[in-house]
């Protein structure tokens, strides 16, 4: 059976002003329906140039994707995108936020009522339904979050891809947002491919982690099947023999595997050049 979203074969090559520059190399990835895939890897090794192709952002030099057993060509409302900094519009309250994605989507395929009932539902599932009518620039940060996170579930659609979500938030209010998504997708089983640069929220959230190697020419080093128990609970998991285990591989894999030598290896040469000037 072929898959639900097939990364086939990507290449991807940028020209720059000192010749091409090859970010993906041979980036192959099969996601079945309802699946969670985390990204990890090394700052700059190529996460977000996948999503984007993913997203029909970019064009793969080589290979495609295929959603559904269709080509992605070009973004499209059945890949919903959320952003590490949200992207509401700021004039707009939460409210106006996600009707404006409804309205793109569903047009006048929904009544008002129906439109109503349905905005008012993804904001109650990301707890948001006591603020949407505040703009965002009254709100926090983990707020709009949830906001973009509703206005993307709003839009139903049949991937979900995640840059980062929780990056730019305090350590409480991304546990809380985690639990939060953990909750949404036991109820909506979303098919979600998240980036992170966290090894826990990796393992907490996901069925399989995606471990990508330094790039240039960036490709998938390593998969790792998370089969932990759902509903996951984070108390209980840091002390679980599984969980610290998956915990290790994905720190290995980033910090002995793929450590970024040549970062080490030109601070070392800076440091003795600058002994040696001493
Ligand atoms: N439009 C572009 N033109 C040229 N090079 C690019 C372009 N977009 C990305 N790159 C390069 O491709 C590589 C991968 O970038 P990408 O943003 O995908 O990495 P990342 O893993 O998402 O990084 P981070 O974790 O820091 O967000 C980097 O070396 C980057 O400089």
């Amino acid at each position: 059976m072929s898959a639900f979203l097939d990364i086939s074969h990507i290449d991807m090559v940028f020209p720059t002003p000192t010749g091409d520059f090859t970010a993906l190399k041979g980036v192959d990835l099969q996601i079945k329906k309802g699946e969670f895939v985390s990204l990890i890897g090394h700052s700059g090794c190529g996460k977000s140039t996948v999503l984007n192709v993913v997203a029909g952002l970019y064009q793969a030099t080589t290979g495609g994707v295929i959603l559904n057993n269709r080509e992605v060509r070009e973004p499209g409302p059945e890949r919903a995108v959320v952003f590490q900094n949200h992207s509401l519009l700021p004039w707009l309250t939460s409210y106006q936020n996600v009707e404006l994605a409804v309205k793109q989507v569903f047009g006048n395929k929904m009544n008002k009522a129906e439109t109503k009932e349905w905005i008012e539902h993804n904001l109650k599932l990301v707890h948001m339904d006591h603020a949407m009518h505040k703009r965002p620039n009254e709100i926090s940060g983990g707020m709009k979050q949830r906001v973009g996170i509703a206005r993307a579930l709003a839009m139903q659609p049949e991937v979900l891809l995640m840059d980062e979500p929780f990056g730019a938030l305090d350590a409480l209010t991304r546990a809380h947002m985690q639990d939060s998504l953990m909750e949404i997708q036991n109820e909506l089983n979303n098919t979600v491919i998240m980036i992170t640069h966290d090894v826990d929220e990796a393992v907490l959230l996901s069925d399989r982690i995606v471990m990508m190697t330094n790039g240039p020419s960036a490709t998938i080093g390593e998969i790792l099947d998370v089969e932990l128990e759902r509903p996951r609970d984070r108390l209980s998991l840091a002390k679980d023999i599984e969980y610290n285990r998956l915990r290790a591989e994905v720190l290995t894999f980033l910090y002995e595997k793929q450590r970024k030598v040549e970062n080490i290896s030109s601070k070392k040469t800076a440091t003795t050049a600058k002994k040696a000037t001493a």
